[in-house]
């Protein structure tokens, strides 16, 4: 080939004028603080360990205690934000600019090239989901409707545990019990199925499908290096992995719209009631939308509520007193002689300001959803480039000392004062935040309620339970939890009247 010095000289040249203005352009942009030693090609990637919430807020420590920073992540520009005030201005002043996400390759690869509705960037497309969302799901009468679901799958698993321990104390894997009754939960909503209890635990397509979940969940969150490197996604089988989990994935999804598809006549569940709309539109409410509503459902859905179950129940057994104090105010207020209702929550309040203090310490997605700008814009005063990755430390937030005493100390007594719920952000915080918080809420609140109710419960051993968390989107324990219970009086009642209710539905459909 012939060399051509002026061709070289071209190129050359305009190499040195995109570096210089590309350096014109940030030199003017005032960033906020950032770690020394941010290394060629990988920046602070090497800082990022897990769990990656607790590393963050060391190094907002080490900056100072600075509410804002940034990182270089790879090819990123990533900010994160530790102060209520400065995530508040995210998410009103900047709400549109910042109500965007990030392209990952779980989205890309499991999420339908993030069309679906945890994933897709602002715009109509998500919002035309998030309004069928909100007819179909979160309205508050639909939130009512489901109510017999959570009320009966929370019987199931008072059912599940009181089988061995009605003369005494039996060890139970609280961790599996939690997420069948979340999963169940919401697939009764979307399908009208359940998967686990009435002996069918051991169902395959049960146990493939939480492990598909939990491998989902667990490689979408902000500490997965290939996100932020190409390389890592060409010499990993991260990629690889990513497309069979998402292949994997969709079988299961299409599965569940065929059996629906199937069906003679049209139920109540929610692939119904889209089947219904993709008769009338069909090139809009595709499989592929059906699908994407499901899994953003069953990601955003499942592990969330049982992760702050599982947690709520760990600080209860390391606080015996005050687990004997939630159960001395529903024997108060509700007795032996009756479960717990839901209509009962609201009188319940140290019931609830538990649950207040676990979201505090223990918020199930500690740093959100990642969010993206989609334009420039000020946060704190300084610039943010369009194309900014912004993570918001709420785990930190929730325990800054500045705003909360004893921050480190699980005292639900604290909610007593009133305005201090207002200062939590567990479900997030404008257009993108949380559309379930209403169901998330009554789940974990009826569910805790009716364990307190139903069971003694004691730890393993002297031991306290250990209270590190894992890597993940969410954030779930590091040791799963596995406790003793013992039932109470109230459960043998329970479990006499759903034998005389079944006995009687026999006698009845018996000719
Ligand atoms: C204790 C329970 C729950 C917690 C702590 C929780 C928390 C969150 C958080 C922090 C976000 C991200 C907000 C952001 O990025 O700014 C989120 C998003 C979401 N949650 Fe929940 N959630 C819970 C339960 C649920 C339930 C039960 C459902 C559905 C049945 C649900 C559906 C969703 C969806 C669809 C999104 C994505 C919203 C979007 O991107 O537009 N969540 N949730």
């Amino acid at each position: 080939m012939d060399f051509n010095p002026i061709l070289l000289l071209s190129f050359l040249l305009i190499l040195i004028s995109i570096k210089f203005l590309f350096k014109n352009s940030t030199r003017k942009l005032n960033l906020p603080p950032s770690p020394a030693y941010s290394l060629p090609f990988i920046g602070h990637l090497y800082l990022l360990k897990h769990p990656v919430q607790r590393t963050l807020l060391s190094l907002s420590q080490s900056l100072g205690d600075t509410p804002i920073f940034h990182l270089r992540l790879g090819n990123r520009l990533v900010y994160v934000v530790s102060s209520y005030s400065v995530a508040e201005e995210c998410f009103t002043r900047n709400d549109v600019v910042l109500a965007n996400r990030p392209e990952l390759i779980m989205g890309k690869h499991v999420a339908y090239d993030s069309t679906i509705m945890i994933a897709a960037p602002y715009g109509d497309h998500w919002r035309n989901l998030r309004r069928v969302a909100a007819v179909e799901i979160f309205s508050s009468l639909r939130v009512v409707t489901f109510m017999s679901i959570r009320k009966d799958e929370i019987r199931r698993l008072i059912s599940h545990l009181s089988r061995n321990s009605l003369h005494g104390f039996v060890e139970v894997d609280m961790k599996s019990l939690l997420a069948n009754l979340a999963f169940n939960n919401i697939i009764m909503m979307v399908a009208g199925k359940r998967y686990y209890g009435d002996g069918t635990e051991d169902n395959d397509e049960a146990r493939i499908v939480r492990a598909l979940i939990s491998e989902a969940v667990a490689g979408a969150g902000a500490g997965n290096l290939a996100d932020y490197l190409p390389i890592i996604r060409w010499v990993t089988d991260f990629e690889k992995r990513a497309k069979i989990l998402g292949k994997r994935f969709d079988g299961f999804l299409q599965r569940l719209v065929d059996e629906k598809r199937a069906e003679k006549e049209r139920g109540q569940t929610l692939i119904d009631h889209l089947l219904s709309l993709q008769e009338i539109q069909p090139e809009y409410y595709t499989d592929v939308i059906i699908k994407g509503m499901i899994i953003s459902l069953v990601i955003a859905g499942t592990d969330t509520s049982s992760i702050t179950l599982e947690w709520a129940l760990s600080n209860l057994l390391n606080h015996p007193e005050i687990l004997e104090k939630a159960r001395a105010e529903i024997d108060d207020k509700i007795g032996l002689d009756r479960l717990l209702e839901e209509s009962d929550i609201e009188n319940l309040p140290y019931l609830q300001y538990i649950v207040s203090e676990t979201f505090r310490l223990y918020p199930a997605v500690p740093l959100l959803l990642p969010h993206f700008s989609s334009d420039d814009c000020k946060v704190a005063g300084y610039d943010m480039p369009r194309g900014t990755m912004l993570l918001t430390n709420v785990w930190a937030m929730h325990r800054d000392p500045g705003v909360w005493e004893e921050a480190e100390r699980f005292k639900p007594e604290r909610f007593q004062k009133e305005g201090e719920a207002q200062k939590l952000m567990p479900f997030g915080m404008g257009r993108r935040a949380c559309p379930g918080v209403e169901l998330g809420k009554r789940l974990v609140s009826l569910a805790l309620g009716c364990l307190i109710q139903c069971f003694e419960w004691e730890r393993l051993g002297e031991e306290l339970v250990d209270m590190m968390e894992d890597k993940g989107l969410t954030m779930p324990k590091a040791t799963p939890l596995r406790a003793k219970c013992k039932s109470r009086v109230v459960t043998r009642k329970m479990i006499q009247s759903m034998y005389v209710y079944s006995l009687c539905m026999y006698l009845c459909r018996t000719p």
